[in-house]
């Protein structure tokens, strides 16, 4: 089959601190007042006071949204979002896009293996450039997905499941319930710096939702790199009469031996889980080998696609749960592929957690939310991720 190539790259951004909210959508992070997360929602920055309410004081939001758009010589496209914005155009445009142009489209792993290897001396594992890259390698399989017409999940090798089943993040974990979902994952609002007491408000919270939610669906905590071991292993303990789950992302990224220790001192049963903030194959190896319970790569963050099915594979063969960061359909279509995924993450965008709003709001057409906490195979069917581009407020700062 003679397939066509890759005459250009196009990348755009949206949102970020100083734009409207409306147009946001890839930073999900990105969003306007009164949001739950923006609520007090611990973080690495809590210890400063005046950083301690919002995280958008500290400028979680600066980045805004990145969407690469891939065009084939045939006229079709692809295309993909993440958290990036004008930087990340700016590697995009002069930098990555040499990678791309004249290939055939199916060059996927070839085009990834020399961004990954181009950008070695400024690129870290994890952060903005992986975003960048990420986001480019989820366009290129959006773009041979509709070349081949076929979903991205049917080219990964088909599913492994007919149907996922999704625990919700958010504020609200007893309207999680309502919603059909299997489980609640909440922020976690106080840190080290709030000493027991923190402790105590966070086990009243945690107590108040088993209450409400009875004693059988999943409670989980996320506690996003705001803690150091002590905390984090007193905060396990005390969770544990209320049959929290797992506790996630405790410590930063790269702290491994906490990781290491945090696992061998949590409660027996209690999973201990992270990986949102990392990049690379390599990066994941290390994570893996604390011995945590479940990876959390975030498709759009870890090196794209093509990353991901690497790091479930390492995963696997460790015996070891892969749960990608939610990311809607970049995530939906790798999840039904791996057998070491047996649930999904739903992150709420509505703003009280009443509603389903999509993920990626307003920025992708007919992108699907879970029904009843659930969805089937066949709602991914459709060429590429299956979703379009709202090109309303993009904008293209530099053009090669
Ligand atoms: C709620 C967390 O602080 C973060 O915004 C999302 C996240 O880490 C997750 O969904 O996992
Ligand atoms: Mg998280």
């Amino acid at each position: 089959m003679s397939l066509p190539k890759i005459k250009t790259v196009r990348a755009y951004f949206a949102g970020g601190a100083t734009a409207d909210k409306a147009a946001a959508g890839g930073d999900y992070h990105d969003q306007g007042a009164n949001h739950w997360i923006d609520d007090h929602v611990a973080t690495p920055m809590s210890k400063y006071k005046q950083y301690e309410q919002s995280r958008q004081s500290f400028g979680i939001n600066v980045l805004g949204t990145l969407i690469v758009e891939v065009e084939a010589d045939n006229g079709q496209t692809g295309f993909a979002i993440t958290t990036g914005g004008e930087m990340g155009c700016f590697i995009v445009e002069k930098h990555l896009n040499r990678f791309l142009e004249g290939r055939c489209v199916s060059d996927i792993k070839l085009i990834h293996d020399q961004m990954m290897n181009a950008t070695l001396y400024y690129a870290g594992s994890g952060g903005l450039v992986m975003n960048t890259i990420s986001c480019v390698d989820l366009a290129l399989w959006d773009l041979f997905g509709k070349v081949t017409d076929l979903p991205v999940y049917k080219l990964l090798g088909g599913a492994v499941r007919d149907e996922l089943q999704f625990y919700a993040t958010g504020a609200r974990p007893d309207l999680a319930q309502q919603m059909g979902f299997i489980g609640g994952k909440m922020a976690v609002q106080w840190g080290p710096h709030d000493g027991d007491e923190g402790i105590r408000k966070e086990v009243a919270r945690i107590a108040h939702y088993r209450e409400s939610c009875g004693p059988d669906f999943w409670l989980m905590l996320d506690c996003w790199m705001s803690q150091d071991v002590n905390f984090a292993t007193k905060l396990a303990h005390a969770c544990a009469p209320y049959n929290v789950k797992w506790l996630e992302e405790c410590l930063p990224p790269q702290q491994f031996e906490g990781y290491a220790q945090l696992k061998q001192q949590a409660p027996q049963g209690m999973l201990i889980t992270s990986g949102e903030h990392h990049g690379t194959l390599q990066s994941f190896r290390t994570l893996a080998e604390t011995g945590i319970d479940i990876l959390q790569p975030d498709v759009g963050w870890c090196g794209g696609l093509t990353t991901l099915v690497e790091v479930a594979a390492l995963a696997k063969s460790r015996g070891q749960l892969v749960v990608p960061h939610g990311s809607s359909v970049y995530s939906h279509h790798a999840v039904f592929t791996f057998t070491n995924s047996p649930f999904s993450e739903f992150l709420m965008t509505s703003p009280d957690c009443s509603t389903l709003r999509p993920q990626f709001d307003p920025l992708l057409i007919n992108e699907p939310v879970p029904v009843n906490g659930r969805m089937h195979k066949s709602v991914l069917d459709k060429p590429g991720f299956g979703v379009e581009l709202n090109r309303d407020g993009l904008k293209r700062p530099y053009q090669h």
